[in-house]
């Protein structure tokens, strides 16, 4: 159960996924991108537009149903033939995070070759991602800006978290 929260604004975003192209950029090589939506699908376009891929394709795969909750891996949607027939290190897969692995375990094994990168890991999953920017805790949850909103915080002395 995750205890801790690591919430993460637009612009902190935006200047992680930046980063994450930076050192993409260093690797090169890559000519196009896959994204894993839906988490993937802004990562993937900031890391397109600095590294300037105009191929992009997405692999729809869910690994948890509800918030906190943890489901099956499913492939809800398959990489396109463009992407099959290109020589899979030249593909870039990104995704915004990789937590117990689960999800970069299954779009790892259709392409074994490919660069995967992430801008957050938690250590379970960081043994499946080739670069990544920053780590947090096993028990933290990362609260993307796309997933919240503005919201009252309790001061500290009245028990926030
Ligand atoms: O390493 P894992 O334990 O598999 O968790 C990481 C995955 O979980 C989240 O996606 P989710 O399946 O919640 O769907 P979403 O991208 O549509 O939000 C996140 O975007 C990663 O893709
Ligand atoms: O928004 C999210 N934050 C997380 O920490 C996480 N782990 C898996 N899936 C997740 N989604
Ligand atoms: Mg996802």
């Amino acid at each position: 159960m995750e205890d801790k929260a690591f919430p993460v604004s637009w612009d902190a975003f935006h200047r992680d996924a930046r980063a994450l192209a930076w050192r993409l950029a260093a690797v090169g090589g890559f000519s196009a991108i896959v994204a894993v939506t839906r988490g993937g699908l802004v990562p993937a376009g900031i890391v397109a537009r600095e590294l300037g891929i105009r191929v992009i394709d997405t692999i729809g795969v869910a690994s948890y149903e509800e918030e906190t909750r943890r489901g099956d891996v499913r492939v809800l949607k398959p990489l396109s033939e463009t992407i099959l027939t290109l020589p899979s290190e030249e593909v870039l897969i990104v995704d915004d995070l990789v937590d117990t692995g689960a999800t970069a375990k299954v779009v790892r094994a259709l392409l074994p070759k490919a660069h995967f990168a992430t801008v957050y890991a938690k250590p379970q999953g960081r043994p499946l991602v080739d670069t990544f920017i920053t780590e947090v805790s096993q028990d933290t949850w990362i609260y993307f800006p796309w997933d919240t909103g503005l919201t009252f915080q309790a001061p500290i002395a009245k028990g926030a978290p």
